[in-house]
């Protein structure tokens, strides 16, 4: 990694936020300071830096006494450093290892600024904060991450049950643990390869660290996943800030090392915060309980698929309300998981007709969930459960070969199915073809529709899969157009067939003008980038009448037809379109 050409954070560019994390980073870490001069050489050192090193420093060279995080053998290149600063950078920002002679090496986040010694030209002032160290060091080994050389997962809930057993002092009667997850980090790995992933994972490693007070630890406990503990807090509303600032501070663009030489790589980070008040004596009994560090864990856990559900880049705080959801959610998804072992998803079929002349094209495939208790379900009812739980896969492929049946049955339907980005795998497009091709279905009588918003911008593998179903002559539409994010780059990179403007925009027609002019608006770009254009949830003769006056081809709605089983279009015996 490039960590050393102008680490995180550094430089003159920094913004007023970013110095602001950084100088606050500096007042609450347990911060050794040393003056040196611009080789690096020791001339002064606090006490706290003589503890941190645990020995004195003065007369030895930096170098010496700090490595990068990756290798204790590799030392801190602090000429290079020096560069940076003397090149005009106001700070450099970099992780480090303190190599102390006991062995019991410490992760740390190394600050350097120029320093005026009066007269004598620039000295150089740095600042050691420790980021939390392991009994045993923290060379890459037992318990700890080789790529960051912070704690691993076992070490971090060895250390959190510890600090709960422990329980409360009189100055530290709570802690803060935040789970913190890179958002839709497969991307960078995917597109620029996991070197530059390393790079990222490394750098969020450095940025969470300097956040770090004394006390306070880190981990990395998963793929893209850390863990901070936050010690000593008195204070929610303390940990909530080390919250959002971890999050402000991962979202900033991380500089790498990429295929095509430097670059900046943007992947930010989603945040869940549990407040623990500890017990008042280690068997618990407090005000918070008994608690357990596979609980605290968990509690962030919900508390992060919340942020992460919010559409990442943002921080929640764990409630019980959010716990309720959980479970709630927790339930459907065993009942879901169920439902389909036990054949109860139904599909319905809603006609699409012309709304030139009313006559019927085909046909959107819509997924029903046949309760035993709770009757027909609505997919806004379990579809959400179904993409977190991973089941979306089963039930998109259970209404695709639903679908391919019905087509057979009916040589002249056409028939459009939803189908979630997370589905376009690698392996998608290929199903798709040899489903086809074993049923002798012509591929331009299936549509795959994709909801605008669950798009990845950027991502390979999700392009490639599109390219191919547009080869394959595949329909490609994009649903709910106009609500999603990045819509107009869409049209320009992916071979999308058609545009499905969401329903939202035609709720309120013909009244409403602003409704009005983005629904013509897109009909026209549908018409200039020589899409099909389809509009969802016409329920009025007036709203047709209307759309159809401002150039959409098809539309879908109660007006035109609810969507009904299969025998409702084609009763026994009856086929074609
Ligand atoms: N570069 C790199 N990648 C890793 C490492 N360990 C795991 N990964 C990758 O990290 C990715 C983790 O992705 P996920 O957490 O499933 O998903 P995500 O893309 O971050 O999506 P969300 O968390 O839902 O926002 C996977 O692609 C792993 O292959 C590692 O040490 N280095």
């Amino acid at each position: 990694m490039q960590q050393d050409e102008e680490p995180p954070g550094a430089g003159s560019d920094a913004g007023p936020q970013e110095r602001l994390d950084v100088a606050r980073a500096l007042l609450t870490a347990t911060t050794g300071l040393a003056v040196c001069d611009l080789h690096g050489l020791v001339l002064e050192a606090g006490d706290a830096l003589v503890a941190q090193l645990a020995l004195d420093p003065r007369g030895r060279k930096l170098g010496e006494l700090l490595s990068t995080p990756g290798s204790v053998e590799e030392p801190l290149p602090v000429d290079r450093l020096v560069e940076d600063l003397l090149a005009g950078a106001e700070h450099v920002l970099t992780g480090a290892l303190v190599r102390r002679p006991d062995g019991q090496d410490q992760h740390c986040t190394v600050m350097m600024t120029l320093g005026d010694s009066g007269g004598a030209g620039h000295v150089l002032l740095v600042h050691v904060a420790s980021s939390g160290s392991s009994p045993r060091g923290t060379r890459p080994g037992p318990g700890r991450d080789a790529l960051t050389g912070l704690r691993d997962r076992a070490g971090a809930v060895a250390d959190l049950a510890d600090r709960l057993a422990a329980g409360r002092t009189a100055d530290r009667p709570r802690l803060g643990v935040i789970a913190c997850d890179l958002d839709r980090f497969r991307v960078v790995n995917d597109s620029l390869g996991v070197e530059v992933g390393d790079q990222v994972l490394a750098t969020a490693a450095e940025r969470l660290a300097v956040g770090l007070r004394g006390g306070d630890a880190l981990a990395r406990v998963g793929d893209d996943e850390f863990l901070v503990v936050l010690a000593g807090l008195t204070d929610e509303v303390e940990a909530v800030d080390v919250a959002h600032r971890i999050t402000r501070s991962l979202a900033a663009p991380v500089r790498v090392d990429g295929p095509d030489g430097p670059q900046e790589v943007r992947c930010s980070a989603s945040t869940g915060l549990v407040l623990v008040d500890l017990p008042v004596t280690a068997s618990g009994g407090g005000p918070g309980g008994v608690v357990d560090a596979g609980t605290v864990l968990r509690d962030a856990h919900t508390a992060l698929d919340a942020a992460k559900a919010a559409g990442g880049s943002s921080c929640r705080v764990f409630t019980d309300a959010l716990r309720e959801r959980a479970d709630r959610r927790l339930t459907v998804e065993n009942d879901l998981r169920r439902a389909l072992q036990e054949g109860e998803l139904r599909v319905h079929y809603q006609p699409v007709v012309d709304l030139r002349d009313g006559h019927r094209t085909g046909f959107e495939a819509l997924v029903r969930w046949a309760h035993p208790r709770r009757g027909l379900l609505l997919p806004e009812q379990f579809l959400d459960v179904a993409e977190d739980a991973g089941l979306v896969g089963l039930v998109d492929g259970l209404v695709l070969e639903e679908s391919l049946g019905f087509l057979t049955r009916h040589p002249t339907a056409r028939v459009a199915v939803n189908t979630s980005a997370r589905c376009l795998d690698g392996t998608f497009a290929p199903t798709v073809a040899r489903d086809l091709d074993r049923r002798g279905l012509a591929p331009d009588r299936l549509t795959v529709e994709l909801l605008e918003g669950s798009l990845v911008p950027g991502d390979p593998v999700t392009e490639a899969e599109l390219r191919d179903l547009a080869a394959l002559g595949v329909g490609v539409l994009i649903d709910d157009f106009g609500t999603g994010y990045s819509t107009l780059s869409y049209l320009r990179r992916l071979p999308v067939t058609g545009l499905k403007l969401d329903r939202s925009f035609v709720a309120d027609l013909p009244q409403d003008p602003g409704s009005d002019r983005i629904a013509a608006a897109v009909a026209r770009l549908a018409d200039d980038f020589g899409l099909t254009s389809t509009c969802e949830g016409v329920e009025t003769a007036d709203q047709a009448r209307h759309l159809a006056a401002q150039g959409w081809q098809s539309a879908q709605g109660f007006h035109f037809g609810v969507p009904g089983p299969e025998e409702r279009w084609f009763p026994a015996g009856a086929q074609g379109a």
